[in-house]
C-alpha cells in the first residue's frame, strides 16, 4: 500500500467564494421539476437496460447491464463490471485520514477521486455502497452531517490502488468553513482524477451545482455527473439528465474561459445506494478514471 502524506497548512481560501458555497441552496426552494405520470414511471425499467446515445436520446432496450447514459464512451461489458466488483471486493479498504480546515492540503501519490454535491445528495451513502466494510462512513438524513473531507483507500498492491474522498456538502445546512475546506481541498488535491458531482434524482439541478462545475473547470479539474437515490426517482425519461449534462457542459466551458481542454465526461451514472443499482458501473468508472483499467 502506498504511503499517503499529509502536510499541515492553515486554510487560506477566499472567504467570499467559500460563503458562496454554503449560501447557494437556501435561496432556492427544492422542487422537483419532473412530473410523475404513469408513462414516466416506465423509465425506471428502461434505464435498467438502457444506454443512451448522444445522437438518439431515447432510451433503447438493450441487454447491456448499463446504468449510465453516455455519449461517446463504450459501455462496460459484463466482464468489466465483474472485474471492477472483484477489485473492490478483494482489495483492502482503509480509512486514509481526514481533513479539517486546520490541516489542508492533503497530498497523495495515489490516484484519487472525490464525491461532491449538495448536502444530503447521498455522497456518504454512495461511498458506503462502494465499500460497505468501512464502518466509519456514516450517512445521515441530517443535511450537513459530513463536516470534514474523509479519505478512503482501496487497493491490494502499489499501482493497483486508489483513494476516494467524501466531501462535506455545499448548500443548505453547510457552513462557510466547510465551503472553504472544499475549495482548499479542490485547489490543492494531488492526483485528483475526477470529481463526481452527485445529484439527487428527485431534485436534479440547483444553481449551486452549476457554479461548482464552473469552478472545477476554472481549476482544470475533470468532473462527471452521478444521479443518486434512483430508487426514489420520479424521472420519467433520461432526457432531463441529458439536458442537464448539456447545460453543465456549457457552464464548464464558461468556467474554462474558452480553453480548448474539456473537463467533463459526457456520461451520467444513475445509482441507488439502497438497491445498489449502478454501483458496479460506478466502480468501473472510478477504476477507469484512476487509470486502473483501459478506456
Ligand atoms: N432511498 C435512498 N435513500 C438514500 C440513498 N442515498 C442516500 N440516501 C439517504 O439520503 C440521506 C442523506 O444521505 P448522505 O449519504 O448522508 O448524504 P450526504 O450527501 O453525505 O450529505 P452531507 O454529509 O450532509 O453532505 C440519508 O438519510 C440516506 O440514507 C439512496 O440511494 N436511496
Ligand atoms: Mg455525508
Amino acid at each position: 500500500m502506498g504511503m499517503i502524506t499529509r502536510t499541515i497548512k492553515r486554510c487560506t481560501c477566499h472567504s467570499r467564494t467559500a460563503s458562496r458555497f454554503h449560501a447557494f441552496s437556501t435561496a432556492f426552494p427544492v422542487r422537483s421539476r419532473l412530473s410523475d405520470t404513469a408513462s414516466t414511471r416506465k423509465y425506471s425499467q428502461n434505464v435498467k437496460n438502457a444506454s443512451c446515445n448522444a445522437g438518439n436520446h431515447r432510451p433503447k432496450k438493450s441487454s447491456k447491464p448499463s446504468h449510465a447514459l453516455r455519449i461517446g464512451y463504450r459501455s462496460p461489458t459484463l466482464n468489466d463490471l465483474a472485474l471492477a466488483k472483484r477489485f473492490f471486493d478483494e482489495s483492502q479498504t482503509y480509512h486514509a485520514g481526514s481533513l479539517s480546515p486546520a490541516n489542508v492540503p492533503f497530498d497523495t501519490t495515489i490516484p484519487q477521486v472525490a464525491f461532491a454535491g449538495r448536502t444530503n445528495a447521498g455522497k456518504s451513502a454512495l461511498l458506503k455502497a462502494l465499500i460497505p466494510t468501512m464502518e466509519t462512513i456514516r450517512p445521515s438524513k441530517k443535511p450537513g452531517f459530513t463536516r470534514k473531507v474523509y479519505f478512503y483507500g482501496v487497493g491490494n498492491r502499489p499501482g493497483r490502488e486508489l483513494v476516494m474522498s467524501d466531501l462535506p456538502g455545499y448548500g443548505y445546512g453547510s457552513t462557510t468553513e466547510q465551503g472553504c475546506l472544499i475549495l482548499e481541498y479542490l485547489r490543492s488535491a494531488a492526483n485528483l482524477k475526477m470529481v463526481y458531482i452527485l445529484l439527487d434524482s428527485r431534485v436534479l439541478e440547483m444553481p449551486s451545482d452549476k457554479q461548482v462545475v464552473e469552478l472545477l473547470s476554472t481549476y482544470g479539474i475533470a468532473w462527471q455527473l452521478v444521479s443518486t437515490k434512483f430508487d426514489r426517482a420520479r424521472v420519467g425519461n433520461p432526457q432531463p439528465l441529458l439536458d442537464l449534462l448539456m447545460r453543465f457542459s456549457k457552464a464548464s466551458r464558461k468556467g474554462a474561459m474558452g480553453a480548448s481542454d474539456r473537463y467533463y465526461k459526457d456520461e451520467v451514472i444513475v445509482t441507488s445506494s439502497k438497491t445498489m443499482a449502478g454501483i458496479d458501473e460506478l466502480k468501473w468508472s472510478i477504476m477507469r478514471n484512476c487509470g486502473l483499467v483501459s478506456e
